[in-house]
Order: C-alpha cells, then structure tokens, then sequence
C-alpha cells in the first residue's frame, strides 16, 4: 500500500507535498505550545524560529529586560525549539544557587545539535553535563586557580606585566588615544595564558609592535599577526556561541545573514581549535623529553597532561576508581579552551567598565584613590601584594556597585534533574531555567534606588540608615559570579586582576575618556562584551 502511494508520485506532487508537511509541522508546533505545561506570559512564537524573531536588531539583555517589563518577574521564551523559563527575583532562584553536590541544578543548559555542531558541548566545564566528567575537571581547575600559592604567582604576573604594559603606554605618550579593551584582552589573555600553559604569549608586546609598526621584520610580524588571529579568535567564538544557542540547524543553514555568519563562526572555530590542539601536542613531546629528574613546569595544561600518570605533580587522588586515569587530549583540549574563553573576555570586559564609571563619577574615583593612598603609601612604585588586595574594602564596594549596574555575565542557566516547584509551579525535570541577573540585581523590591550609581550600598552598609534593604543582606541578590556548584572558578584570579589593575593605574595616572557623552559601547549576545573604550592615559595630577 505504501509502496504504491510512492511510486504513484510524481514531481508534479512536489509543492503539495511540501505544503502538507509544513502543515504538519506547524499544527504539532502550536499543538505542543498550546498544552505545554505551566504556560506563562511571553512574546508568540513562530514555528522554527521560536521567539527570536522579536531579538533581531536588539540585543540579548536589552530584548529580556524589555520582556521582563511587559511580562513581570517570570516569563518563557522559546529559542531554537527550547522553552526558557526566565526569572527575575532572587526568591525565585534561591534553589538553584544551592552549594550541594546533591543540588536538583548541576548542569546549565542542553547540549543541543547546535553546540555540538559548535563543539562546545561534552567537554570542560562550562557545557559539561556529565556530571562525572564535569566532577573531575572542576577538581583540576579549582586546584590550578584556587590555592594560596597560586594567588601569591598571579599577583606577581601581574605586577610584572602591568610594568612592562606601562612602558609601552609611556612610549606612546599621554596624548594617544587608546582603546582600552584591545588592551585589556590583550592583558588578561596573557595572564591566562600564562596560567594555562605556562609560556609568555607576548600579547601586549605584540600589540604595541603592531601600533608603532616600525621596526619589524618579516618573522617578527608574522608572530604579531598570529598572536592577534589568536586572540580575537578567542573574542569571536565566544560571540558566535549564540548564533548556536539561539538558532536552530535550519536558521543556521539559510537564513541569508545568518548562513554567511554562521560559515565564519565555524571556519574561525577550526583556527582556534587547531591551535590549542597543537598547543598540547607540543607540550606532550616536551614532557616525554623532559628526564624524570627534572622538574615540570607548574601549569594547568603540564598538570592536565601528567595528571594520574607517573609524572603526576600532584599528589591528590580520587576515591573513584573510574577518574583514576590520565586525561585524554579532548578533555584536556576542553579545559584549557573553558580557561581561555572564561578567563580572557569576562576579565577584560569588568576593567573597561568599571573605568568608564570611574570617568563618570570623579568623586568616586577620589576616594578609591584615597583608600590606595592609604593601602600602598606614597611610593608609587612598590608591587602591589595580596595583602594590600585584601584591604581595599571601598575598591570592592565599587566593583560590586560596576556590576550591578553593567553584569558580564547577565543571565545563569540551570537545568533541573527531577521535577521541582519553581514560582508556584511543578516543573517536569529537564526544564530549562534563566537567571536574568542584569534584572535580579536591580529589582526594586530588594535594592534601595535601584537606578541610583552608589558604591556605598556596598560600604559599610551596617553603619548607615540608608541602604536598609542592602542591610539585609538577602541571599542571591548580587550573583557577580553565579552560584552552586557551578560558580565560577576563576573569581579569585579575576578579582585580584581587576583590583591590581585599578591601584596600578590609578595611583599613577589619569584615564581620560576621550568622549565623556559617548555611552558604554558593547554588545549583548550571550555575555556582554565592550567593543570600544577609547582613552587618554595622563600622569596623575596630586
Ligand atoms: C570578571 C571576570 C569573571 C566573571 C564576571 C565571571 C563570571 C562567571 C559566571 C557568572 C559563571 C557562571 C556561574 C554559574 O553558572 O553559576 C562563570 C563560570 C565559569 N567561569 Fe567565570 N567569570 C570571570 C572570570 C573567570 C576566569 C578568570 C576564569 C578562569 C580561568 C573563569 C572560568 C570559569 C569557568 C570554567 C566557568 C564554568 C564553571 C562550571 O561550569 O563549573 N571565569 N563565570
């Protein structure tokens, strides 16, 4: 019977075909929106591209804190044939920031076709939702980032590279108009780099070369280029992960300005991929010719690779007996991709923003300035320790109120294991849930003034009669850096980069913001990127 409907066609049959099959597959669609379970406000969905057709011309945050007024504290979007459940008040969160490992929330968001397709998922940390394998590589990272000593080497890394950054601005003189977040990525990359493997990446080098291109030959351009294709690939795959998270195959494959985009986004991925493949497979060889008498370098990618074999430079052992075994190139290939891209943009971006509000707020600026004065002393030249970051209580008081106001990082998902009451309804398991943090951390009902730029909400809050409700000090109300289990793991090196820039900066010198009525230039995909902070570097006048 079959058969005989098949070979009755012709290609005359074609076009009904395809209209009664459209008509299939948008019937289910809206079958399955129509008896979805909870339903909530949120904007219409369209069969394929879901809710992204409202998105286009605006940018991620923008879009949902544009929804977040129209729908109210919790709303669903469908992106890529995925329903998100957004939430926007920190009561509503609080069970998905618990730190158990027995937490219902231990992975963040489906490995769909498109980040396997983007090889993100599967892999690392941040979209490893093999809880096993997710387990054994947080323990490697947090050892790598998290210990006293390491602490210790990273501020010196960073007094070393600000000195060496100083130099290059100097040469260039205090009329140049720089852009500070080329600077900065560059900065943080070398600093991550350098935590992931150990070796100098000469990124600032490197990009001072390029600015007064003078005095290069051929091979020492050539690196240059390389050193600057390598960082902005890191830049570019982190952008391109939404055009994966938000588009199905389909929108990916021939919507015209999505198709060219998503071509360059894959062709970049294999530039970026090929070099840290390379990265370890250099490393191995060195490692096999090193004698077993003599040292190792003390990195993560040298800890990845000797990790569980003899070479081991740690003695730490796991009571499963399954993650007693070494590391294969793709899960160490995972890690030191998840330090790159978590550790270089996010870092960068803070910096940038927290010295356009700096431009902003001169008051503010003073007082920082006054609190370094009284940490560090006259001698504007002594490095900077972790004692000295430890003190800087107004410094954190004014990164926190930065964030606020401008997060990095705008949204935390969390996927739960079993079914779960969330906002007054049972979610089935498998749901996927939005922390929309740029919104939690300014809803009004937890902030006082919300709107209102004030680090003192942050400063010894216990001894004024203003900030009542920051008083209270009410959980999950700043999520700076997540929370659970899947906080971040990098917040120590990224703090103690962040302060140290600040004192290294402002004891000194003056940043000018060339255009003080220009707004803060970034973009909003998946995390919220500055594209541009042009500034003046002036010795500091006392
Ligand atoms: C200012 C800089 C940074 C900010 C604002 C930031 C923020 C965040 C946030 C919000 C998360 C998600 C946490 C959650 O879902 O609860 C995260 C995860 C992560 N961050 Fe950071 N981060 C920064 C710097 C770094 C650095 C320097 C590194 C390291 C090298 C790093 C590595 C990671 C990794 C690997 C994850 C995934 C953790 C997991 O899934 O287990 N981050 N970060």
């Amino acid at each position: 019977m079959v058969t005989e409907i098949i070979s009755s066609f012709g290609i005359s049959d074609i076009p009904s075909l395809l209209i009664i099959l459209s008509i299939i597959y948008v019937t289910r669609f809206y079958y399955n929106y129509f008896t979805r379970p909870n339903p909530l406000p949120g904007p219409f969905p369209l069969p394929i591209i879901g809710s992204a057709y409202q998105q286009i011309g605006c940018g991620f945050n923008s879009w949902l804190i544009s929804l977040h007024k129209k729908y109210g504290d919790m709303f669903e979007i469908i992106l890529a044939g995925q329903r998100l459940i957004i939430l926007c008040r920190p009561d509503l969160v609080v069970k998905m920031n618990i730190p158990s490992t027995k937490t219902n929330y231990p992975t963040r968001l489906h490995i769909t076709e498109g980040f396997m397709e983007y090889e993100l998922g599967g892999k690392g940390l941040t979209f490893n939702n093999d809880h096993k394998s997710w387990k054994y590589n947080r323990q490697f990272f947090s050892q790598a980032l998290m210990t006293p000593s390491f602490n210790h080497l990273a501020v010196e890394w960073t007094n070393e590279l600000w000195n060496e950054m100083e130099s290059y601005w100097n040469n260039l003189g205090e009329d140049y108009e720089l852009d500070l977040i080329k600077w900065m990525r560059r900065f943080t990359n070398e600093i991550i780099f350098k935590v992931a493997t150990g070796t100098k990446n000469n990124a600032i080098a490197s990009y001072h070369d390029m600015l007064i291109n003078n005095s290069l030959n051929e091979k020492e351009k050539e690196k240059l280029i390389e050193s600057k294709n390598f960082i902005e690939s890191i830049e570019t795959y982190v952008e391109g992960i939404f055009y994966f998270f938000a588009f199905n195959k389909f929108t990916r494959n021939y919507f015209p300005l999505i198709r060219g985009k998503v071509k360059k986004l894959l062709k970049n991925k294999d530039y970026l991929f090929d070099r840290l493949y390379t990265l370890i497979k250099e490393r191995r060889i060195e490692i096999e010719n090193t004698p077993l008498d003599q040292p190792l370098s003390h990195d993560m990618l040298t800890t990845f690779i000797t990790a569980n074999t003899p070479r081991d430079i740690n003695a730490v052992k796991y009571a499963d007996a399954d993650l007693l075994r070494p590391m294969t190139d793709n899960e160490i290939f995972g890690n030191i991709l998840d330090a790159m891209l978590a550790g270089t943009d996010t870092t960068a971006n803070f910096i940038c923003f927290v010295v356009y509000y700096l431009g902003h707020y001169p008051e503010v600026k003073q007082r920082l300035r006054q609190e370094f004065d009284r940490v560090l002393g006259k001698d504007l030249t002594r490095p900077i320790t972790n004692k000295d970051l430890d003190e800087l209580e107004y410094c954190d008081a004014v990164t926190k109120e930065v964030y606020r106001h401008s997060p990095i990082v705008f949204f935390l998902a969390r996927i739960n294991a079993q079914h779960d009451k969330v906002g007054g309804y049972d979610w089935p398991g498998g749901t996927t849930f939005q922390m929309l943090t740029s919104v939690l951390m300014k809803h009004k009902d937890y902030w006082t003034e919300p709107e209102k730029f004030d680090p003192d909400r942050f400063y010894r809050v216990e001894e004024s009669d203003k900030y009542l409700l920051e008083k209270k000090k009410i959980k999950d109300t700043l999520l700076i850096f997540g929370g659970g289990i899947r906080m971040c793991p990098g917040r120590k090196l990224a703090l103690m980069e962040l302060k140290s820039l600040l004192i290294l900066i402002y004891r000194k010198y003056d940043v000018e913001l060339v255009d003080m009525n220009a707004p803060l230039k970034y973009s909003s995909d998946m995390i919220n990127v500055c594209k541009e902070l042009i500034v003046r570097i002036k010795p500091r006048k006392f």
